[in-house]
């Protein structure tokens, strides 16, 4: 590809990164967030970009080169984004979200760390099949439970529903303008918690799919905001702590690993 192209949307090019391009990207759905990594966490940063809320920025993690990334909210707008960060160099992809809990022991501020994936997502079915599974990287997520367990913070390690809608496909019905749930959906959470799934969000499913297909590597952490065996409440007194833990446990497992699992030698 023209080093010098800059794919439409996240509208940076690959010449942008400059001479030791970085290799990783920590993706967030809200472009606020992406901004509070860039700005607070690593050195050395600056914005690339910022079209249609889908800023991006490059920084420094001590010496590795970071790329900080907004993938938006949901499926379609993150398939997207990554495939414009692939045409543009990135090799590893860690989202970095939110999550609503549906088991009672993970707890609003813990972080869940996604093994795989149920993807209930449209997007996905565009790029892969739907019995493709959606896997993350076992050296990167092995990677994010080791920084957790070094930080000495609550994460649970499983399986995450990802799912096209924030209301009727997370079963909220109280929260919601929307009352009417299709039939198919009354009790999917109480089903999912059975199954031992996690949690549920809204990205990380196609984003895992994408990995396998596009041959980058991703994995996934989110802080728990809402708890979902309780209410449908979104606790955002505790949003802060719980995305903060999840992007300290990401750089912290990016720090662990060699420059060579990296990409950036
Ligand atoms: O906080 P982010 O990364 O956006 O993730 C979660 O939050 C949004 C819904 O509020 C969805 O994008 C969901 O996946
Ligand atoms: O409950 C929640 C919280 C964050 N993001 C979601 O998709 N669901």
């Amino acid at each position: 590809m023209n080093p010098f192209a800059k794919p439409y949307h996240i509208n940076f090019s690959r010449a942008d990164l400059g001479t030791s391009p970085p290799a990783i990207a920590l993706l967030s759905g809200e472009p606020e967030r992406s901004a509070r990594i860039a700005r607070d966490y690593l050195q050395n940063s600056r914005q690339l970009s910022d079209y249609r809320g889908l800023n991006s920025y490059i920084g420094y993690l001590d010496s590795t080169p970071i790329l900080v990334a907004t993938s938006g909210m949901g499926a379609p707008s993150l398939s997207i984004a990554v495939n414009e960060l692939v045409q543009v160099g990135i090799e590893k992809i860690v989202r970095i979200g939110t999550c609503g809990s549906i088991q009672a022991r993970v707890r609003v501020g813990d972080v869940v760390i996604s093994t795989g994936a149920l993807c209930r997502q449209g997007a996905a079915n565009d790029i892969a099949p739907v019995e493709y599974p959606a896997v993350a990287d076992p050296f990167l997520t092995v990677a994010l439970a080791g920084a957790a367990r070094d930080l000495g913070i609550e994460y649970h390690l499983g399986i995450t529903a990802s799912v096209d809608t924030f209301y009727e496909g997370q079963e909220r019905t109280e929260s919601s303008a929307n009352p009417h749930l299709p039939r198919w959906l009354q009790g999917i959470t109480e089903e999912y918690r059975r199954l031992n799934i996690l949690n549920y969000e809204m990205e990380a499913g196609t984003l895992l799919k994408m990995a396998g297909v596009y041959s980058f590597t991703a994995a996934c952490i989110c802080g728990v905001v809402a708890r979902r065996t309780e209410n449908e409440a979104i606790e955002v007194e505790k949003k802060g702590e719980a995305i903060e833990r999840a992007i300290e446990v990401a750089l912290h497992a990016i720090r662990t690993l060699s420059a060579r699992e990296i990409g950036n030698t």
